[in-house]
């Protein structure tokens, strides 16, 4: 049974399936959820260890929301990625066995913290291990926007590409610029490590609070909100999306920012006020934005946002790169086994 597949030849479970006596063995190990195909390390790491019964969501699809209430019935973990919303619903579908929610992202902002937390269920995600990956997507997303690269080259392969004008195509460059960065934390400061090649003059930041160790690696200054948005000639946003910084780049933003900012975001589309966004763009309020993240993902390609020259958007792909999704998915498998042996997770939230 463990080892059979579905009709639809989408579910895979995965489990030696030889003797009896074994089955019966196999039927007390905790029973965890894979909600997604997950990067083979992580799927080895589970499968090796002989400490759980797996069931996985054997698609690059989502799966259907009511097949995974289905599915979660019982379980003792779930490892998850980001478009799985694990609330209420979720949780109660789930019943009293579940203990460890593992999520394959940095980001948490699909888990509801608050119910996790009043059920004493643990949480795991993957900090850190993305990082240089991230930081360096920003940058390429950032040289991308400010040097108009998407633009640049539809010109060159449909005939725009006449002979060599003096301001055609012309952008901004980081030499003597000023990067703020909204939200410093570990890929805010990769970010500007990266950037602090190209001569930027000055990094500054502002976040709820001081984050002097961090900022000293950068040598970057604190500013107010309204600061980082005047002073900033490339804004890169860095922040969580919580209910407090949901939205939180909109009118009041983009109207102080300088005409020739370029703004980038690669956390959640959630922060960023698209409608606000546009206007902003489409009355050139400021220079162009460059966006990995936004709402809904994916964004309709009918999206008003598409149609401007001035916005590069990307799939939300600042993680994806072979080596990083694969120790992604090795750390939410670690993270899982960890607190279903009641053990410290690699990485775990603390809620
Ligand atoms: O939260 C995350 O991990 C990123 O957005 C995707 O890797």
């Amino acid at each position: 049974m463990w080892c059979s597949r579905t009709a639809l030849g989408r579910l895979r479970r995965i489990a030696p399936c030889t003797v009896t006596g074994f089955h019966r063995a196999m039927s007390t190990l905790p029973k965890v959820y894979v909600t997604r195909k997950v990067p083979p390390d992580g799927v080895d790491i589970l499968r090796k260890s002989g400490q759980v019964q797996i069931e996985m969501w054997d698609s690059d699809e989502p799966v259907p929301r009511l097949e995974l209430l289905k599915k979660v019935k019982g379980c003792d973990g779930i490892l998850c990625v980001l478009t799985e919303k694990i609330d209420i619903q979720l949780l109660e579908a789930a019943g009293p066995n579940l203990k460890v929610v593992s999520t394959m992202s940095v980001g948490f902002d699909h888990l509801s913290l608050d119910e996790l937390k009043k059920r004493g269920i643990r949480v795991g995600y993957t900090p850190d291990v993305l990082t240089d990956c991230v930081a360096e997507l920003t940058v390429a997303l950032l040289l991308a926007t400010s040097r108009r690269l998407t633009e640049a080259t539809h010109e060159a392969k449909t005939g725009g590409w006449g002979t060599w004008r003096t301001l055609w195509l012309c952008g901004h460059e980081l030499a003597n610029s000023t990067v703020g960065i909204l939200g410093l934390g570990r890929i805010g400061v990769a970010i500007a490590e990266r950037l602090k090649p190209f001569k930027v003059k000055k990094f500054i930041y502002t976040d709820v609070a001081q984050r002097v160790e961090l900022a000293n690696m950068i040598e970057a200054e604190y500013v107010s909100f309204d600061e980082l948005a005047e002073q900033s000639d490339f804004l890169a946003v860095c922040c969580a999306l919580t209910p407090e910084t949901h939205g939180i780049c909109n009118w009041n933003l983009f109207s102080k920012m300088k005409r020739n900012a370029i703004f980038i975001n690669t956390s959640r589309g959630g922060v960023v006020n698209q409608e606000d966004l546009y206007k902003a763009l489409s009355t050139d309020l400021i220079a162009g934005a460059g966006l990995d993240v936004t709402t809904p993902e994916p964004l309709p390609t009918n999206h008003p946002l598409f149609s401007l020259k001035n916005c590069v958007i990307l799939p939300h792909i600042a993680s994806a790169s072979y080596t990083t999704r694969n120790t992604m998915s090795a750390l939410a498998a670690n993270n899982l086994l960890a607190g279903l042996r009641g053990e410290p997770m690699p990485k775990e939230l603390k809620l």
